[in-house]
Order: structure tokens, then sequence, then C-alpha cells
């Protein structure tokens, strides 16, 4: 079955997500200065640097969370700076939060409250059951179970989350924004706090979504391992500067980004970590 030809689908093809000239202050420290890159449609585009580069900055400027200073973030036509997150969500451009999927219901709940956005009929035509709300909320209902198949949910499709692994969690939380049907899915740390055979599981899950979808994904990671097999494009900040961009392995072997890592002490990018 063709996943994006359901009714409920977002069917069009992802389009360029523009980072333009974007600088970001907190309080007199530049935490992002003059950014530019681009993530080409249907990519895996990672955001890498050591420990205060800039990261979690970038990632709270394209979905809406901070405002730079100066500088552009556009989708395909949208200009997105200065929309709220849930504008820009509906524009097709959408992210995971840590925190947002409930552990009362079961996966199935969590994927219907991710469609909720999506739904036509009204509060009161759903209420009282009638015929055009009944048949949307089937067809909502089949997607939730697609996207949950997608990831590797399905079995767990009307277990309560509480009973979940941790790794199925953060399943849960990718397919609830997989739910809104983005055409780009930004993801922070997807394997902060996983085990080895979690992290593994996780690349698999981000290949498949990203080739049964079509989408485009931004990801922001500590972990060199998922970044170099993961990846199609690097962008690398340090000290909230752009200093190199390129291909996994053309960024591992760049002299600039050797010398921002050792000078650190981190994982460098060269290390397969997972
Ligand atoms: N809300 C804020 N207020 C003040 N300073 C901030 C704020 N958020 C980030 N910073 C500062 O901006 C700089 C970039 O931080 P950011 O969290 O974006 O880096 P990062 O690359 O995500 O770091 P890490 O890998 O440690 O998560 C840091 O010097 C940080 O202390």
């Amino acid at each position: 079955m063709n996943l994006r030809t359901t009714a409920t689908a977002r069917p069009e093809t992802p389009r360029p997500l523009e980072v333009e000239g974007v600088t970001v202050r907190f309080a007199g420290l530049t935490a992002l200065d003059d950014v530019s890159f681009t993530v080409a449609p249907g990519s895996v585009h990672a955001v890498i640097g050591p420990n205060g580069a800039g990261k979690s900055t970038c990632f709270n400027v394209l979905s809406g969370l901070y405002r730079p200073v100066s500088g552009t973030v556009r989708y395909g036509e949208h200009l997105l700076t200065g929309l709220a997150p849930h504008r820009i969500a509906a524009l097709g451009v959408a992210r995971t939060f840590q925190n947002i999927v409930t552990t009362e219901g079961t996966v199935g709940d969590n994927l219907m409250l991710g469609r909720h956005a999506l739904t036509r009929a009204g509060f009161v035509s759903s209420a009282l059951h009638l015929p055009h709300a009944v048949r949307e909320q089937r067809a909502h209902l089949a997607r939730a179970r697609e996207i949950a198949g997608i990831v590797g949910l399905e079995r767990h499709f009307d277990q309560p989350v509480a009973l979940l692994s941790y790794g199925d969690r953060k399943r849960v939380e990718m397919a609830r924004a997989l739910c809104l049907e983005p055409r780009v899915l930004l993801l922070d740390e997807p394997v902060a706090g996983m085990n080895t055979t979690e992290r593994t599981a996780a690349v698999e899950v981000i290949r498949t979504v990203r080739e049964q979808l079509g989408l485009s994904i931004v990801l922001v990671e500590h972990d060199m391992g998922l970044v170099m097999r993961l990846a199609d494009e690097v962008t690398v900040l340090d000290f909230g500067r752009r200093i190199a961009h390129g291909t996994p392995d053309e960024v591992r072997q760049d002299p600039e980004v050797l010398r921002a890592y050792l000078g650190t002490g981190a994982d460098t990018p060269g290390k397969e970590a997972a």
C-alpha cells in the first residue's frame, strides 16, 4: 500500500528548508552567529558541534521557539521566522517533544491526539457521532495505525504507553510528530538516554521513516556514530559559528572540525559511538 495516498495524509514532496544568516543573542552572548545552511528535500541533515556550540539554539530557531535577531528560515516559499511553533508545524515542519507523550493512555490514544490538529469535523459533530465525523475519525485511526507500523509500534498500538520500554516511548514521540504529516521532521537528540540495542533500532526507524514517508529530517545529535551512519549532509557549529559543512566523510576529515572537537575532548566525528 502506498502510505502517502491515504485521504488524510499530506502528499507533497518536501521543499528546501533554508537557514540564512541566522544570529541569536542571549544577554550579550552570541549563541548563533550568521549561520546558514540548506536542508535538501528528502535528505537527512545533521547539525553537530561540541557542547555549547549552538545546536539546541539552532533547533529552537527552526521550530519557532526562539526568534533570531537577524536572518531568516524559509520552508519553500514560506517565511518561518517569527511564526509560532504550531503555525510552523501546520506548514509541514514538525518537531518531537520529549514530554508531550502522555503515559495515561494507549499508543493509539497518543497518536490520535497528534492527529487532532488535522481533524476537520468539529467537536459537536464528533460528539454526536455524525456520519462524516465518524468516517473522518476512522480514516485518522487507520492512518495512525500505518504510522505506528512505520516506526515499529504496530503490535503495541492498543497497549498503555506506561507499559512500554524507554526506546518504544521514544518511538511514540516520533510517531506522534509524524501524525501531523510533516514534510520536514526535526529530531533533537533522538537517541539520548538509549542503550546500544535501542540506538541501533532507532537508526533503523529513522531510515525507514525517511524512506517510506519521503520527508526531510534535521537531526541535532551528540552521538557521532548515529550522525555518521544516517546523515547525507552535516553542518558543524562551534561557538555559534558554522565551521564546516559537507558529507560525513568530508567533515570528519576537516581540520577545523578536528580542532574544535579535540580542543574540548568530546567524542570526535571520526568515532563510531553506537
Ligand atoms: N536560554 C538561554 N539563555 C542564555 N544563554 C543560553 C540560552 N540557551 C543557550 N544559551 C547559551 O548559548 C550557547 C549555545 O547553547 P546551546 O544550548 O545552543 O548549545 P548546544 O550546542 O546545544 O550545547 P550542548 O551540546 O551542551 O547541548 C551556550 O553558551 C549556552 O550557554
